[in-house]
């Protein structure tokens, strides 16, 4: 058996979405909604390409944002995955390029031979050559991605409330307006939308090219979800400053019937937040709201008069970050104040380092040391660290960080704190 790993060719793209049917295990489909996708409806099944879409889909792989890598064996592709290029909001607003692991799938009569850990490896190394210094994921299971040092970095919640529990704390006031708009319409204004959001929000990805493209087209989803419903809010001056996407879905079933569903929404000021909202939590004709991918510190229940009326149904991980360059990456934030801390980080792949970070509010230095560090930790906790979302003292306690110097972790967490939760709307 001769195993090759190396970019697929324009030539082979189709052979390539040959394996894919069988990412994320699912090649049909499953009763309960997968750990790994967000959306409230189950799974849905997956339909049979026609040509057309395929040779659309080859087309789409040839793309310089796109770069699969595969697991030739005996010269057939036995299992691939790709890293598409694209960026992330850190600390300080800097749009940092940002490696992106997708489309990861090995045939079953291939698995458990190191398949995937030779393709990660060179996709790994593929991102350093080119001066990535950060790769992330969105894992399909949560036992993956840890051994090559991917880990969570930011997290999501699905929620949902009865609309005969909803009562606002006070009167809805709104010095804009809200407007139903067509698809044609919701295409235009997200892309504007979502850039003024990830000009802001820690942990944004930007949107791989195309994405709201099927907005126009309004095309009804395979999963009998129904079609989709497009708001925007627009402040006094007429500029669009929120905007969300819902569904009503039919169902036979009593209890699922009169559901509306958030598939997505944005906010650029709380004017918008709160009449968007407004409208979606009291609309005529229907019993629940249920809203996915939303983020964990979602100011909604400070907004009710009965927070509990807010029922959390689901918490993610949704990024899993990779730092691949220490020095580079931790130069590339800022920070909540001013100290000094050596950390010694060991990563399995590359080879550990000590670095004494000398941080501020405008940024930071890092420097290569050979004195005692201050904490200890692997390159998989930095990664969970890196957007402030997870708390060196939650690690610590967990056993995966050790304090060397007393005081070190909470001086950690001082510096790493973050206004808002990172958290991204966006995927890839
Ligand atoms: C970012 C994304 O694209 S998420 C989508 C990921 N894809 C899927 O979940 C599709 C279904 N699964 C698969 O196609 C395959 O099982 C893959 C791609 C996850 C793994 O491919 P393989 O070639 O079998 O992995 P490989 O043999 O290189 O395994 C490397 C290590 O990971 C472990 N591993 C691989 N998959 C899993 C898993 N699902 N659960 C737990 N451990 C796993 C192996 O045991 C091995 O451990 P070791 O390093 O201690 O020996």
């Amino acid at each position: 058996m001769t195993i090759e790993i190396r970019p697929v060719s324009p030539a082979e793209t189709m052979e390539y979405l040959r394996v894919l049917p069988y990412a994320n295990g699912l090649p049909q489909e499953e009763p309960e909604p997968s750990a790994w996708y967000a959306g409230s409806a189950a799974w849905p099944p997956q339909v049979q390409k026609t040509a057309e879409e395929l040779e659309r889909d080859a087309q789409e792989l040839l793309a310089d944002w796109f770069r699969p890598q595969a697991a030739f064996v005996d010269g057939k592709i036995a299992g691939a995955s790709a890293i598409v290029s694209v960026q992330v909001t850190v600390p300080g607003g800097q749009q940092i390029a940002l490696g992106g692991v997708t489309a990861t799938a090995v045939l079953p009569t291939y698995r458990r031979r190191g398949l995937l850990r030779k393709v990660m490896s060179a996709m790994l190394d593929d991102c350093r050559e080119r001066g990535e210094f950060l790769a992330g994921l969105s894992a399909s299971e949560a036992t993956i991605y840890g051994r090559y040092g991917f880990s969570p970095a930011t997290f999501q919640h699905r929620w949902e409330v009865r609309r005969t529990d909803v009562t606002f704390r006070s009167e809805l006031t709104d010095p804009g307006a809200l407007h139903l708009v067509d698809g044609a319409e919701a295409a235009k204004a997200w892309p504007v939308l979502h850039e003024h959001v990830r000009a802001e929000r820690i942990g944004e990805i930007s949107p791989l090219p195309g994405k709201w493209d099927g907005l126009a087209g309004g095309g009804l989803p395979a999963d009998g979800s129904g079609p989709a419903h497009h708001l925007v809010h627009r402040d006094a001056t007429g500029a669009v400053d929120g905007a969300a996407i819902f569904r009503l879905p039919w169902s036979p079933d009593p209890e699922q019937a009169g559901v509306l569903q958030v598939e997505a929404f944005e906010a650029l000021t709380s004017d918008a937040y709160r009449a968007l909202w407004g409208l979606l939590l009291d609309f005529d004709l229907t019993k629940r709201v249920v809203a996915a991918r939303r983020p964990v510190d979602e100011p909604l229940r400070w907004m009710l008069t009965n927070p509990r009326a807010l029922k959390l149904t689901r918490t993610r991980d949704n990024l899993w970050l990779r730092v691949l360059d220490v020095r580079r990456a931790l130069e590339a934030r800022t920070y909540a104040g001013t100290d000094s801390l050596v950390l010694d980080v060991s990563d399995d792949l590359y080879g550990g380092g000590r670095w004494r970070l000398d941080a501020a509010p405008d940024g930071a230095v890092c420097t290569a040391v050979h004195t005692e560090p201050d904490l200890s930790l692997s390159v998989n906790e930095l990664g969970s660290l890196y957007l402030g979302g997870v708390r060196a003292s939650e690690l610590s306690y967990a056993g995966r960080i050790v304090e060397r110097t007393a005081g070190a972790v909470s001086r950690l967490d001082a510096l790493l704190r973050p206004d808002r939760a990172p958290h991204n709307a966006v995927g890839f």
